[in-house]
């Protein structure tokens, strides 16, 4: 495999603000990348750090050259924030950024593409958000690049514009088009990302497919059952513990559900309702960003989280026995 993008060592500061702590990333030719993290994780910093969009040290190359130095013709970047020329039509609009490219894709089919054939006469401003989104989708999409960078590219579409988006975004990767991309939304990542990077405090904390990494940080699969009944007065097969208005009993295979709910009627344990849930990417995120905060919070400070812990109770006031 080729790569199409190397990052080496990426940093960046603003002030006394470390958005990019040292990151390091390979993205073969054809491969999707997701990445995920926390808000203020750096995300935005990274993207715009791999397109030269805003400097950072360490080194950067898309097809081997700088990011400013690249053919633009064959990269596409969607930013977080962009705010196009707001008394323009969608047709408008998307004519305007194929014109910037010595070759475009016509400006219909890309329209199509994105869900707007029908809003293709409607100013900018007076798309509803999600079409605003598409729109500005579109407009990464013009010089049919082949590598394409995404910072939340669904954020604000409808559901089903969404999976229209997913669909467009597969078909792009199936011709080969390098897409990295950004999102708060796990099962977005999980479905179109061959690797998922997570992103924590300016570092990348993890990066492989998703199935390794909710099989490595993800968890056991567990039953939730809403009931009062107290789990030390309970004979159950598996671990259980309270959570809040629920019994959490962990590692249960699904083939055992019917041992657990067998148990708690011959312990005459009552309940509302049985869930059984498998670990996801939204358990290795919690996961990992908890863990990525706590290293950060000891790397700042030298301290543990007992010393966080003991300076929150400080600041709610001493504690009941202390007063
Ligand atoms: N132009 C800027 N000036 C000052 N600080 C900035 C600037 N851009 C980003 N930051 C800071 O850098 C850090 C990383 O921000 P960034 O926008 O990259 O995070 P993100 O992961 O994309 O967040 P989100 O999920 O909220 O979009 C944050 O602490 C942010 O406040």
């Amino acid at each position: 495999m080729t790569a199409t993008l190397v990052a080496e060592d990426v940093r960046r500061s603003y002030g006394e603000t470390v958005a990019l702590d040292g990151v390091s990333l390979s993205v073969d030719a054809g491969e999707v990348f997701a990445l995920v993290g926390p808000n203020g994780a750096g995300k935005t910093t990274l993207v715009r750090a791999l397109t030269g969009t805003t400097d950072a040290e360490g080194t950067v190359e898309l097809f081997g050259d700088d990011p400013r130095d690249v053919d633009r013709e064959r990269v596409g970047l969607l930013p977080q924030a962009f705010d196009p020329p707001a008394r323009l039509t969608a047709r408008e609009l998307l004519d305007y950024y194929a014109g910037l490219y010595d070759e475009a894709r016509e400006v219909e089919a890309v329209l199509d593409d994105v869900g707007l054939a029908d809003a293709a006469d409607t100013y900018y401003e007076t798309l509803s958000g999600g079409q605003q989104r598409r729109t500005c989708v579109g407009s990464a999409l013009v010089n049919d690049p082949d590598l394409l960078f995404l910072d939340e590219p669904t954020t604000g579409i409808d559901p089903a514009g969404r999976r229209a988006l997913w669909d467009l975004l597969e078909s792009l990767a199936d011709r080969g088009t390098t897409i990295v991309l950004t999102t708060h939304d796990m099962d977005e990542a999980h479905r179109l990302a061959d690797r998922v990077g997570l992103l924590a405090d300016g570092r990348l904390v993890a990066a492989d497919d998703p199935d390794t990494l909710v099989a490595e940080y993800g968890g056991e699969s567990r039953l939730v059952v809403e009931t009062g009944a107290d789990p030390a007065g309970l004979d159950l097969p598996y671990p259980a513990e309270r959570a809040g208005d629920s019994l959490v009993v962990s590692e249960v295979p699904p083939e055992a559900i019917g041992e657990v709910v067998d148990a708690l009627a011959t312990e005459g344990a009552s309940y509302d309702a049985l869930t059984w849930s498998e670990p996801d990417l939204e358990d290795v995120y919690l996961e990992l960003a908890s863990t990525a905060s706590e290293y950060g919070y000891r790397r700042a400070t030298g301290r543990t989280d007992r010393h966080r812990d003991a300076a929150a109770t400080d600041a709610d006031g001493p504690a009941e026995g202390e007063r």
